[in-house]
């Protein structure tokens, strides 16, 4: 903290505890609290939580191991000294690990469990490993239960077997165990539960299939019709849905998707169903005659088949889902599918899909059921997607010597002081008082002006003082908003650099829970400058050349890749300088999204600018469609229920990224492009907010024909760095000062109704770099997310209702109203992605082919044609 006051002559000034004008200065750094309870969730903690069990997994093997050839020296030790004799005297043991190796070995096997104390080696490894680890890599429960088993189980063999031995194999455990149950069992029944238990864990772990040779089984009925749905244990386990065939319909017991789950009756599953399938589906699978239609659903993307699950993961299974065996429920008809690739263990997840195998003679069962658990259900994720995906870390980034900290000349600061208060004193202005606050770029002296003076009078002064301080860039505040001093900020003679990864690493950014929180750069008294950009909720940004814009728009962008994953934030970039943003095209697979059929991700063609801007507007009407459809009024509470599983995809509903779309260089777009490019930014500034989509918006010349106000009045949040001319201030700003900035980083941002000074994080290009190589090296998705399709009117005017040019999609578009029998437009928009233009044409092509009648205004138009066969011969026609 680089806060410094300088006291002023004025006897009232030295007292202790005088009242501070500013009580920002004396505002202690948050950053240094620590407190227990996060340290106790700090990663940190539980990698040394990890390598301590680790090491102590790996010191007992060590001790357990060396007492199995030192036992005999050392046992007699143990007995002969008290422990305190022992571990604190000078006792000579012969154990690897010394007296304390001794001791605790003893303690394990001769007072414990006996050779069956390895199984503690074991369990400290796997919690180490999870704690290293991050996650649960072994699980906890199932394993506590495998060793309580183990202990008693392996101590009573051990013990059992070799009776009378001198080595401790079973422990004390063991032998009494084995004493007590010899007693009441005898011998031979010991030996007979022992096998027994030993077998039932084998069994259970394994379950081997004992199938007795002759028997004679029912000949199966071929696999399942269902082309889509092989019944096999793999797709049993899969977790995602799967789709019921058209022949299920006609046995639909309930049409609006209610399910019935009954156990199946074991003898009619026995002979056609492994048993190891019986086992595990025995909640969900139902003898197809009793079980409800669930209405068809999309095949999903094709999915692995998921290895047979082990009993195991069955045991998981039922520990982790309570729900009943028995239930009737209606199953919520919007659910997701599950995310591939997919977890393992998500039996709520499952969609267990079963075609009866054997006919009766009515021929009555010969259909599909489709049964899906209905309670309770795990959240959509989408991370899953890419579930390995690692964020970039700190050591990416560098220092910039952020941590050394620049003193500042006290002199220097003494010497301006006297110099301020000289200046004012000539034109016979009196102050109270005057501090200084030290930022990384400029010293902020406060005066408290004699009562009296009237502020205005300072403020005319502001040359006259820059004059006498002989510096550059002076800038005064009266009133500094919200308290009753005036501002006087003079640019330091040693500046300090603000690192990004100061920021990044600061624990307002670790911790904060913002939709989009970017790390700008600090205040003058040194705090941390983070917002949201989604409450921001657009950013513009100006400056002259070479004053920080391109670092500034980096620090943005980087400070997002530190917090999103990929599946929950895309970027669009516009490049027309052409080299500031190509670094990111590393990420293009993780984080960018572009046109379709585009090679390019980073736009910098004017003309597809255009077009994905556009496509954004698009993409932005569907997006409200969809929210309207789910009753929510933001992507918060979209994607909240979605993930609740309370939407349907076969809907086209889908998880909504945010979309933060930069564009580098606005003037010379608004320049080449004009108003085709401003309308589309001003709908998206106006409307786009509440579906995730922000702008920043850069320029460096922030005059009033780029800069229009259209643009400006949906803009509320605007930086500036340095610009040249006090016009370009107001512009920008509403207000001058940016013309007084020092450069550099040095920035003014105007949000929320107030004007900060900062000083903008750097970051450089080779740390840019590396963060999008780290992010670009890993597996992403297989292309970037494609953005709506957009058709400009222009290229198509005049050809549209030509059959011979009809939009290439006419085919699909004509499937989808025949199947579904309406002749809407919207649908078009939401089944296939289009934007309503595009499908507004598509549906005038439809109409001239004879396929839907006319417009009927608000309401669906007539579609004339009733089956896909004869859709067919119209479609042969007209080709
Ligand atoms: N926050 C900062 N801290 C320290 N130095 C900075 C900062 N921002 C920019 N600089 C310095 O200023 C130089 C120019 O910055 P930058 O390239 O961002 O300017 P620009 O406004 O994008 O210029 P142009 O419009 O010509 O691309 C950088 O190379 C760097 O040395």
């Amino acid at each position: 903290m680089s806060k410094n006051k300088l006291k002023n002559e004025k006897p009232e000034s030295k007292k202790p505890k005088a009242p501070t004008p500013n009580p920002e200065v004396l505002k202690k750094d948050k950053e240094a609290e620590v407190k227990v309870k996060e340290l106790v969730k700090d990663e940190r903690t539980h990698k040394v939580m990890g390598v301590f069990f680790l090491l102590l997994s790996v010191y007992c093997f060590i001790a357990f191991t060396s007492y199995l050839f030192t036992w005999e020296d050392d046992q007699d030790k143990v007995f002969r000294y008290t422990t305190r004799e022992l571990l604190i005297g000078d006792v000579k043991v012969d154990n690897l690990l010394g007296r304390l190796g001794a001791y605790v070995s003893h303690n394990f096997f001769y007072n414990g469990v006996g050779i069956a104390a390895y199984l503690f080696c074991y369990f400290f490894f796997i919690i180490g490993v999870n704690f290293i680890v991050g996650r649960r890599v072994f699980r906890v429960w199932r394993n506590v239960k495998y060793m309580i088993f183990g202990l008693l189980f392996i101590s009573m063999a051990m013990a059992f077997v070799t009776n009378g031995a001198d080595f401790p194999w079973g422990g004390a455990l063991g032998n009494a165990l084995d004493k007590w149950t010899s007693g009441f069992i005898g011998k031979t029944g010991t030996a007979l539960l022992l096998l027994v238990a030993g077998f039932s864990w084998l069994i259970w772990k394994f379950n081997f299939d004992f199938k007795w040779p002759e028997k004679k089984v029912k000949p199966p009925k071929p696999a399942p019709v269902a082309p889509a749905a092989p019944v096999t244990p793999a797709v049993a386990s899969t977790a995602v849905p799967t789709p019921a065939p058209e022949t299920a319909k006609g046995n639909a017991l309930k049409g609006d998707g209610g399910v019935v789950v009954i156990p199946p009756h074991p003898e009619e599953e026995e002979e056609e169903i492994p048993m190891q399938l019986i086992e595990k589906e025995e909640v969900t699978v139902i003898p197809a005659a009793h079980a409800a239609y669930v209405p068809p659903v999309t095949p999903p993307p094709v999915a692995a088949p998921e290895p047979e699950m082990d009993m195991d993961e069955m045991e998981e299974e039922e520990e982790e889902d309570p729900g009943p065996l028995l239930y009737v429920e209606e199953v919520p008809e919007d659910l997701p599918p599950a995310p591939t690739p997919k977890k393992k263990n998500q039996p709520e997840e499952v969609a267990f899909e079963i075609k009866e195998t054997f006919k009766d003679e009515e021929d009555e069962v010969e259909e599909l059921a489709t049964v899906r658990p209905v309670v309770p259900v795990d959240p959509y994720d989408p991370s899953l997607d890419l579930r390995d995906y690692r964020y970039p870390g700190l050591d990416l980034l560098e220092n910039h010597n952020a941590d050394k900290v620049v003193v500042q000349d006290t002199g220097e600061l003494e010497k301006n002081k006297n110099q301020i208060i000289d200046t004012l004193k000539n034109y016979d202005i009196s102050i109270q008082k005057i501090s200084a606050t030290v930022g990384p770029t400029v010293t902020l002296y406060e005066i408290v002006p004699a009562a009296g003076v009237r502020i205005s009078r300072i403020k005319n002064l502001e040359d006259d003082i820059a004059l006498s301080l002989s510096a550059l860039g002076i800038r005064i505040i009266a009133p500094i908003p919200g308290k009753g001093t005036i501002g006087i900020e003079v640019p330091n003679v040693k500046k300090s650099i603000v690192s990004l990864k100061a920021l990044l690493a600061s624990e307002k950014f670790q911790n904060s829970t913002m939709d989009l929180p970017i790390a700008i750069g600090k205040k003058i008294d040194n705090e941390n400058f983070i917002a949201d950009l989604a409450k921001m909720p657009h950013l513009l940004m100006a400056g002259a050349t070479g004053q920080g814009k391109s670092v500034g728009i980096n620090t943005l962008l980087v400070s997002l890749l530190y917090k999103k994953h990929p599946s929950q934030l895309k970027f669009v970039l516009v490049d027309p300088k052409k080299v500031e943003l190509s670094l990111y095209k590393l990420i293009e697979k993780h984080f960018l999204a572009k046109l379709p059929g585009e090679e390019d991700a980073i736009i910098t063609d004017t003309k597809k600018v255009i077009h994905t801007l556009n496509a954004l507007c698009i993409e932005m009407d569907l997006r409200y469609d969809l929210l309207k459809e789910a009753g929510t009024r933001n992507i918060r509470e979209y994607n909240a229920k979605f993930t609740q599983r309370r939407l349907n995809p076969q809907k086209g509903h889908r998880y909504l990224p945010f979309i933060v779309l930069v564009v580098d260089e606005f003037a010379d777009l608004i320049m080449t492009a004009g108003k085709e490019v401003e309308m589309p930014i001003a709908r998206l500034a106006q409307l786009a907010r509440a579906v995730g989509i922000h702008l920043i918006i850069a320029t460096q010349r922030p005059s009033v024909n780029i800069i229009t106000g259209t643009i400006k009045a949906n803009f509320p949040a605007r930086v500036a760095f340095k610009v040249s001319s006090k016009i370009d201030s107001r512009t920008i700003l509403d207000i001058g000062g940016a013309e007084q900035l020092i450069g550099q980083g040095d920035m003014l941002v105007s949000f929320n109704g107030e004007l900060v000074r900062l000083q903008c994080a750097f970051v450089d290009t080779p740390e840019v770099e590396s963060v999008a190589e780290f992010i670009g090296n890993q597996k992403g998705y297989p292309d970037a997310f494609l953005l709506p399709e957009y058709v400009d009117d222009k290229d198509t005017d005049g050809k549209e209702l030509s059959l011979a040019d009809r939009d290439p999609l006419f085919e699909e578009a004509a499937q989808v109203i025949v199947q579904t029998q309406q002749g809407s437009t919207s649908l078009l928009q939401r089944r296939m992605k289009l934007g309503y233009n595009r499908a507004g044409r598509l549906m005038d092509q439809l109409e001239s082919a004879g396929i839907v009648g006319p417009n009927m205004g608000s309401k669906a138009r007539d579609v004339l044609v009733k089956s896909e066969s004869e859709l067919q011969e119209i479609l042969n026609d007209l080709l």
